[in-house]
C-alpha cells in the first residue's frame, strides 16, 4: 500500500492517492466526509474553515464505492480564493517562510505558505478514513483525544494508557467542548496570541505480531516516529505513557494470567514492545508547537529592505490542537493498514479478513525451543 497527498492550498484542490487497498471493501463516502468535517471543526479554527467546506469526490478507483485493486484518487475542493495581488517578503518565524525562501530562492513569499500549508490535511483525512474504516471491519478502532491545550492539561493523568474502551481519554473532548480549554483558547484569542498542545491517538483491537525489530526501520515506533513527525506542527511523538520519571517496577505492564490467557495489567508501554505491536491498545501521544501566525506579530524582517518588522496578519487559526488529532486518526489508520497489509496481503478484503480472524497466538513448544537453541 502507497499513499500520497497533492495541492496547492489556495489551489483549485486538494487531492488525496492511495494505491494498493484490497478489493471487495465497501467505502463509505458519507464516513469520510464525516471525518473532513470534524477535522474542519475544533475550538480555535480562523475564518477560512468558514469558507472551506470539505467534501470527499471521488475521481478513480472504486465501483459503486466498493474497492477493486485500483489506485483511489480523492479530490477535496480549495473555495478559499488566491489573493493574486498579495506578495509576502516578512517571514513568519515558526513556519516555513524563511527556510523555503534560503532553499527555493523565489523571492514571494506568499508561494511558500501554499505547499507548506496543512491544507493537504483534508486530503490525508480523505484516504486515512479509508484505512480506518477497514481497520474497523477488521475489529481495530482508532479514537483520539486532545489531551492538553497551552498550559490546560486534561485531569486524568493516566489517559493514555488506558486499558479498557470505556475509559478511553475521548473523555477530554468533552472537556475542551465546554471548559477550561475552551477558555485558555479565548483567552489566546484576546491577546492575539496562539496556542499549541498535545493529542494522543489510540488503536483498540490491533492485533499483536505487525511491525519487527530484524531491521532498524521495521520497528513500529520508527514508523509511528516518521509519520506522525510529517504532521505539520506535530514536534514530539511518544509511544505510551510519556511519563517516563516512573521508576521501571510501575513503569513496565506486569503479565499476568486471565481466562488462561496471557494478560497485561497496565498499558505504559503503549501496545509496542521491541517495536512489535503486543496486543494491548496502541498509544501514541503528539506534541504540536503553537501556530505560527499570529494576530499581533512577532519581530521578523523584511528581507526586501532588511528593515525589522512585524509580521503581517490577514487571518489564521488560534489553535490546531483539535484538528491535528482527527489528522493523527488518519496517519495511525494509514501506517497500520499498511503494515497490516504487508503482513498479510493486499488482494482481497475477504481474504484478508479471514487471514487475521483465523490468526491465533502460538503455543509454547518445548521441541522447537530445544531446536532452536542448538
Ligand atoms: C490542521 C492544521 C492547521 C493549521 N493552521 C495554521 C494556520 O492557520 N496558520 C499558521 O500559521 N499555521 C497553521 N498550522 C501550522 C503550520 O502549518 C506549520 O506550523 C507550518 O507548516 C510549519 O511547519 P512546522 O510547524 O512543522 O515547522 C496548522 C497546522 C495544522 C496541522
Ligand atoms: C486550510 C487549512 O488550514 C490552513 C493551514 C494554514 C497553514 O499555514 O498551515 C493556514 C491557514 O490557511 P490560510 O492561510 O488560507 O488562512 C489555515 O486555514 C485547513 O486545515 O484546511
Amino acid at each position: 500500500m502507497k499513499f500520497s497527498v497533492a495541492g496547492d492550498s489556495h489551489g483549485q484542490a486538494m487531492y488525496g492517492l492511495i494505491e494498493g487497498l484490497p478489493a471487495g471493501f465497501p467505502v463509505s463516502i458519507d464516513e469520510i466526509d464525516k471525518n473532513l468535517k470534524r477535522r474542519q471543526r475544533g475550538y480555535g479554527r480562523g475564518k477560512r474553515m468558514g469558507l472551506e467546506h470539505d467534501r470527499a469526490i471521488i475521481k478513480s478507483g472504486l465501483w459503486n464505492d466498493l474497492t477493486t485493486g485500483a489506485p483511489i484518487l480523492i479530490e477535496i475542493a480549495n473555495l478559499a480564493p488566491r489573493s493574486e495581488k498579495e506578495t509576502r517578503s516578512i517571514p513568519r518565524p515558526g513556519h516555513a517562510d524563511y527556510a523555503a525562501w534560503t532553499k527555493y530562492r523565489l523571492s514571494d513569499l506568499t508561494i511558500y505558505a501554499e505547499r507548506s500549508s496543512a491544507r493537504w490535511t483534508a486530503a490525508l483525512v480523505s484516504i486515512g478514513s479509508i484505512a480506518c474504516q477497514m481497520l474497523s471491519k477488521l475489529g481495530i478502532e482508532i479514537v483520539s483525544s486532545v489531551i492538553a491545550i497551552g498550559k490546560i492539561h486534561c485531569p486524568i493523568p493516566d489517559s493514555v494508557c488506558v486499558v479498557a474502551r470505556d475509559a478511553s481519554p475521548v473523555y477530554c473532548h468533552d472537556k475542551l467542548a465546554s471548559g477550561e480549554m475552551v477558555a485558555e483558547i479565548e483567552k489566546a484569542i484576546d491577546k492575539g496570541d496562539t496556542l499549541g498542545g498535545i493529542f494522543a491517538v489510540s488503536a483498540y483491537g490491533l492485533p499483536s505480531g505487525i511491525g519487527g525489530y530484524g531491521e532498524l526501520f521495521e520497528r513500529l515506533d520508527s514508523k509511528i516516529g516518521r509519520y506522525f513527525l510529517a504532521i505539520p506542527s506535530v514536534k514530539g511523538v511518544f509511544v505510551g505513557n510519556p511519563d517516563v520519571s516512573l521508576p521501571g517496577s510501575q513503569y513496565h505492564d506486569p503479565f499476568a494470567v486471565s481466562n488462561g490467557k496471557v494478560s497485561r495489567l497496565s498499558n505504559n508501554a503503549g501496545g509496542v514492545e521491541g517495536g512489535i505491536s503486543n496486543g494491548q491498545p496502541l498509544v501514541v501521544v503528539a506534541s504540536v508547537k503553537p501556530i505560527p501566525t499570529l494576530e499581533n506579530g512577532i519581530d521578523s524582517v523584511n528581507l526586501k529592505s532588511m528593515n525589522v518588522e512585524k509580521t503581517p496578519y490577514v487571518r489564521s487559526d488560534v489553535t490546531a490542537v483539535p484538528a491535528a488529532s482527527v489528522v493523527g486518526e488518519s496517519m495511525l489508520g494509514l501506517l497500520l493498514l499498511e503494515s497490516i497489509l504487508e503482513k498479510y496481503g493486499n488482494d482481497s478484503f475477504d481474504l484478508l479478513k479471514g487471514r487475521l480472524e483465523n490468526e491465533s497466538l502460538p503455543c509454547w513448544n518445548d521441541g522447537l525451543g530445544e531446536k532452536h537453541h542448538r
